[in-house]
């Protein structure tokens, strides 16, 4: 039967970029897609504002929420200090197989716990689960209707402290104008849109950073 994108995105890491190397992955990836198929990567335009928010947060606790092939938790996990892991949520249980073995081979699989779910179900077991109290930085890249729930679940939760960073991406396209709404009027967050395009095209899109103030 027929390869599926992520496999080929896989074959095109495997085959372009060299094991242990990161920014191999990320390159090899962005060509991939660049010249070969279209993927629902951050890309590098806005992946580059995904580096330098990370570098600016230098977190100690991260969430990913939507891992897809793991290019944003490759890019996500370099940068990390020593000693910090990441979590990161994915609903397909396809997609979290290739991921897997794309962040291995960038050789960070020891920066990286991927877990299978839905954000709904396993948000309010990561406290228990994986002895959090809070996260320092929060990814949102999953289903965009769902990041309003998710947002307030971290709340209902106790899963963000003053300071706590929640950057989300799509927000334009395809779009999360609830999200948008919500931490752009409500007096508990300081939010900042930062424009950029639709990875790999030349569409609008940006990422809004939102800071909870507690
Ligand atoms: O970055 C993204 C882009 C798109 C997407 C798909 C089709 C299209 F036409 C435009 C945009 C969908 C996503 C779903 N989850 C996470 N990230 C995504
Ligand atoms: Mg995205």
């Amino acid at each position: 039967t027929r390869s599926t994108r992520p496999q080929r995105m896989l074959k095109a890491v495997q085959k372009n970029a060299t094991k242990g190397n990161p920014q191999s992955v990320i390159s090899a990836i962005d060509y991939f897609c660049k010249n070969s198929e279209w993927a629902m990567n951050v890309g590098d335009e806005k992946g580059s504002i995904l580096d330098s928010v990370v570098t600016e947060v230098n977190p100690s606790t991260v969430l990913e929420l939507g891992t897809y092939c793991g290019y944003s938790t490759v890019r996500i996990a370099r940068l990390l200090s020593p000693g910090t892991k990441l979590i990161t949520l994915e609903f397909n249980p396809a997609y979290a197989a290739v991921a897997r073995q794309i962040i291995a081979y960038a050789g960070l699989q020891d920066k990286v716990t991927l877990v299978e779910g839905s954000s709904g179900e396993w948000i309010p077991q990561i406290k228990e689960r994986f002895g959090i109290t809070t996260f320092d930085f929060i990814f949102l890249d999953h289903w965009k209707d769902q990041y309003l729930p998710d947002i307030k679940l971290f709340e209902e939760c106790g899963l963000l402290r003053k300071g706590s960073v929640l950057l989300a991406d799509n927000v334009i396209c395809p779009g999360a104008p609830d999200y948008l709404e919500y931490v752009r009027n409500s007096p508990r967050y300081e939010s900042r849109y930062y424009p950029a395009h639709l990875e790999y095209t030349k569409l609008e899109d940006g990422l809004e950073k939102s800071v909870f103030l507690g």
